[in-house]
């Protein structure tokens, strides 16, 4: 048997509450459908992925000390995380975020990461206090970091030593946070993992193919890319090489959460020893599965 390959997963974890509906649906749609309530938030959507593939994530966010916290921290251990490095606040509410999908996609969403944001630094202890790293021993595995962090706490973790020997992989949140990454691309540290319009976003410009896009990322000083494209060509690239990949065709039947399953098995393909180009298509094989899902309405 091989052992669970460790990971950090720092950043979002929280309740999303997602109401699906078979319409098609505007602004002032008013359908039947289905609502639900599952554990996410970008962090959270990696690990359980991560978790999948036989990996065994590290939660390091911040959730509340109210019943909502409490049946979310049993939820991420009964997927077999280990939780008792979380920063767990008496006085900050579990986060929450809302989405509404029609048949025609993301109609909008919400998210309310404030607790998150508001405990800042101390959701990193653990990799302060020996727990998992010191000043004198940095960590130094695996890390999966998502941009609902604040700006100030991202630039701090672009510089900080205790980050310095990490293998580090970064995800932006959502289009409207992505711009939060720029410190690790003007500082060339970590893997970015972005779609096309946030490679646009953080480049401040309109980027037509994935390949595209990491050569713009890498330009502005990007140390390693991965940029996908919806059903089109995904491209992962640094500075000795370019490699790009078309998804395998499939009927799309869910959307939310595509670009973190994408995510967490390109680096659970990487851990076990997969070459780059066999990393990549696992990425895509499983990102195409999962947005293949059954979703019962
Ligand atoms: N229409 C699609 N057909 C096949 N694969 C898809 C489709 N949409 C998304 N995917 C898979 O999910 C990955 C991430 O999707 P993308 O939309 O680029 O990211 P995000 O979810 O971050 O917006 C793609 O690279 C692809 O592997
Ligand atoms: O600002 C944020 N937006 C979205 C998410 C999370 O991202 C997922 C949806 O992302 P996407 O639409 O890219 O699939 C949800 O699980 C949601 O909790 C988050 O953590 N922070």
């Amino acid at each position: 048997m091989t052992e669970r390959k460790d990971i950090l997963c720092i950043g979002s974890v929280l309740w999303d509450i997602i109401g699906r509906s078979a319409s098609h649906m505007r602004q002032g749609s008013d359908v039947p459908g289905r609502i639900t309530r599952l554990p996410g938030g970008v962090a959270m959507n990696i690990a359980m992925t991560l978790a999948r593939f036989g990996m065994a994530p590290t939660l390091l966010t911040a959730i509340g000390r109210d019943a909502e916290g409490d049946e979310l921290v049993r939820a991420c251990q009964r997927m077999g995380m280990r939780t008792d490095l979380i920063y767990r606040s008496e006085d900050l509410p579990t986060d929450r975020y809302m989405a509404v999908e029609g048949a025609n996609g993301l109609i909008a969403a919400i998210a309310d990461a404030h607790s998150l944001e508001a405990a800042g630094a101390k959701i990193l202890g653990p990799l302060e206090d020996g727990a998992l790293g010191s000043r004198d021993t940095p960590f130094d595995g695996l890390v999966a970091l998502d941009g609902n962090l604040t700006v100030s706490l991202l630039e701090k973790i672009a510089r900080s030593p205790a980050f310095a020997a990490a293998d580090l992989r970064v995800a932006p949140a959502s289009p409207g946070k992505a711009e939060r990454l720029l410190p690790f691309v003007n500082s060339a540290r970590a893997t970015l993992y972005v779609n096309l319009e946030e490679a646009g976003l953080l480049c401040q410009t309109q980027f037509d193919t994935s390949a595209d896009a990491a050569r713009g990322l890498l330009k502005r000083g990007a140390l390693r890319v991965l940029v996908t494209d919806g059903g089109n060509a995904a491209t992962e690239a640094d500075e000795n090489d370019l490699i790009s990949q078309t998804p395998p065709e499939v009927l799309v039947t869910r959307v939310t959460g595509a670009g973190d399953t994408f995510m967490a098995a390109h680096i659970a393909a990487e851990a076990s020893g997969a070459s780059r180009a066999d990393a990549l298509a696992r990425a895509l094989q499983a990102a195409a599965t999962y947005v293949s899902g059954d979703t019962p309405l």
